[in-house]
């Protein structure tokens, strides 16, 4: 769950990883802004300056202090972060040494409109990150999306391409979308691509500006819902083999059978502006 009290969501996103990692977890994964209210106008106001040091940055160096003290694997959900003048929605993940080692600022920013439903506009503070990330970790090779970039099959596609096991988006859909596309995109994006998928959502607030549809989920190379919970806040635990995806590719050999002769992926905007 997600406070408006900065101090209060470190010391609980603490206690719960201290948790997550008693129970047996190597790897643990945080939700989509898990230090600040969700929220254009919080944005700035709880940004911090990640490469600055831990001064600048109480979020991420507690990550990186209890990586390195529990010896585990941390995708830290995303918190807002400010560099050279910019916002950026960013997630970092780190190693079980305590170091950074990688980086991933949100590529796809939420700009919707659903009238009567649903409209959030991200772009009127942040910044969209420029790449994709993919990082070796002691768990695996895993690429990185924060919630949004999700919807974007092309981005999963490259992460499979380059050898990833796990995908992990921390995410935050909303009460329209949320109860249609979230299982659905996880199940889809595992299943394209013969991969994990994890997910973690903020837990649902109804108070609060922006109500999370919550749902945190795994997924296995076959798109089978591996363990998941509700919207209250919890935190779950799953097994991950990464031996079975060789023999899902090899069962449903999709890769293979890939038609490149007959259709790649194109980037039409790209192509257009040229
Ligand atoms: N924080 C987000 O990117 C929300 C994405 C979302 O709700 C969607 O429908 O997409």
């Amino acid at each position: 769950s997600v406070t408006p009290d900065k101090d209060r969501n470190i010391a609980h996103a603490r206690s719960a990883i201290q948790d997550a990692a008693s129970k047996g977890a190597q790897l643990v994964l945080l939700p989509e802004i898990w230090n600040s209210p969700y929220s254009n106008d919080s944005f700035p106001v709880y940004a911090e300056d990640i490469d600055a040091g831990a001064d600048a940055s109480p979020s991420t160096a507690m990550l990186s202090e209890l990586s390195r003290f529990l010896k585990i694997t941390i995708v830290g959900g995303s918190i807002p972060e400010l560099s050279g003048g910019r916002l950026y929605n960013t997630c970092c993940v780190f190693g079980t040494d305590g170091k950074l080692l990688a980086k991933h600022r949100k590529i796809h920013l939420f700009d919707i409109d659903i009238p009567g439903k649903i409209t959030f506009i991200e772009s009127k503070t942040l910044t969209a990150g420029e790449t994709p990330t993919i990082v070796d970790t002691e768990v695996g090779r895993i690429g990185i999306g924060i919630c949004y970039d999700i919807r974007f099959p092309e981005l999963a596609m490259i992460y499979a391409a380059r050898g990833a096991h796990l995908l992990c988006y921390p995410g935050a859909f909303n009460m329209t979308t949320g109860p249609l596309h979230w299982e659905l995109l996880q199940r889809a994006r595992a299943t394209d691509n013969q991969l994990y998928v994890a997910t973690c959502s903020p837990a649902r607030d109804t108070g609060s500006g922006y109500v999370a549809w919550g749902h945190s989920t795994l997924v296995g190379p076959f798109g089978e819902v591996l363990a998941t919970t509700e919207h209250d806040e919890a935190i779950i635990i799953a097994e991950i083999d990464y031996s079975i995806l060789e023999q899902r590719r090899t069962n449903l050999p999709v890769t293979k059978q890939r038609r490149g002769d007959l259709y790649q992926v194109v980037d039409f905007q790209r192509l257009n502006s040229q």
